[in-house]
């Protein structure tokens, strides 16, 4: 049985102690080239998330990360073609500090993108807490992209190979334990998986739902089939990685690498009140908002669904 380092008071949520959502927001771009992703978080914020966590009677407590931008080193070559490496190795490393810190203190923790190579760090942070933990991934990509094996360099399209630990001796990315299990992991959304990318999952044995997968058997029977294969028990505490861009363009719009044929703004729901329904989940990340992106009611239809789907995860929608 997996054993749990934090033992639960907060009706619903078996692993936290207390009603208290850490959010953490973090500006960060230098997982990708597009600008703007680092105003994501504080959109959210903007557009009242805290709030609304309180009226869920979460208490808060907001971490903006406001100076993250003083972990920019002066130079930043490529190493083994991955683009701004060192930025992103000092940025992810702080992130998992965070999160490790709050999880540890029996809070949930939410992190607020920022581009997807901050999950470097939050799932450092997560499994650091919880080391039993499990890792649900909802996403049009695998980001699980080695340094070997991506073509863009850009580390959002790579932070799973760290965590698992094959991406490679890297002395800046040194820090990163290897943590992740491929049985630990599993995919929900995937539409835009690289050739190199779908030799690693075939490799690894990692499963993955395609959005083929959802219209084959629907989110309900997806989702049971992922918590079935991650948490066989159902009693080893859940971390949700959630890149927007999961879902379909006309519902996220957005986000920086959008790809058609993704999840309706009930199925992107629906797998968060499922995981909320558990009562296993213990963090989220949402990640990947670009407020640069788009109209101005493109944006706000984005950033609405970040907070909703924030909501959902600490069970706004559970009756
Ligand atoms: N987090 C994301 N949006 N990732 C997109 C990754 C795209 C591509 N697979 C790459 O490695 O560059
Ligand atoms: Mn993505
Ligand atoms: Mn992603």
């Amino acid at each position: 049985m997996a054993s749990s380092q934090v033992i639960g008071t907060v009706p619903g949520y078996k692993f936290i102690k207390n009603r208290r959502a850490a959010v953490l927001a973090f500006p960060f771009n230098g997982g990708q080239g597009r600008e703007g992703v680092e105003l994501g978080g504080m959109h959210l914020i903007e557009h009242g998330i805290l709030e609304q966590l309180k009226e869920m009677e979460w208490e808060t407590s907001f971490e903006p990360n406001e100076n993250i931008d003083t972990l920019r080193p002066n130079s930043d070559p490529d190493i083994e073609g991955l683009k701004k490496p060192r930025f992103v190795s000092s940025v992810t490393k702080k992130v998992a500090e965070q999160v490790s810190t709050a999880a540890k203190a029996g809070d949930f923790v939410v992190t607020l993108g920022g581009d997807h190579s901050l999950a470097m760090g939050t799932v450092s942070g997560v499994f650091e807490a919880y080391p039993d933990a499990c890792l649900i991934w909802i996403d049009a990509h695998a980001d699980i992209n080695t340094p070997s094996t991506t073509d863009s360099g850009n580390m959002h399209g790579c932070p799973i190979s760290f965590v698992m630990g094959i991406a490679g001796d890297i002395p800046e990315f040194a820090w990163i334990k290897k943590c992740l299990l491929p049985e630990r992991l599993v995919y929900i959304g995937l539409r835009d998986v690289d050739p190199a990318e779908k030799k690693i999952l075939k490799d690894y044995g990692i499963k993955a739902f395609s959005m083929h997968h959802v219209d084959k058997y629907g989110i309900g029977k997806v989702v049971d089939m992922a918590l079935d294969h991650v948490n066989p028990n159902r009693d080893r505490p859940i971390h949700l990685s959630f890149d927007v861009d999961a879902l379909d363009p006309s519902v996220a719009p957005s986000t920086g690498t959008p790809v058609r044929g993704g999840l309706t703004f009930r199925e992107g729901h629906y797998i968060c009140e499922a995981l909320a329904e558990t009562g296993l989940l213990v963090a989220a990340d949402i990640m990947e908002v670009n407020p640069a992106l788009e109209d101005e009611q493109a944006v706000f239809q984005t950033v609405q669904v970040g907070c909703s789907l924030t909501r959902c995860c600490l069970g706004e929608t559970l009756l």
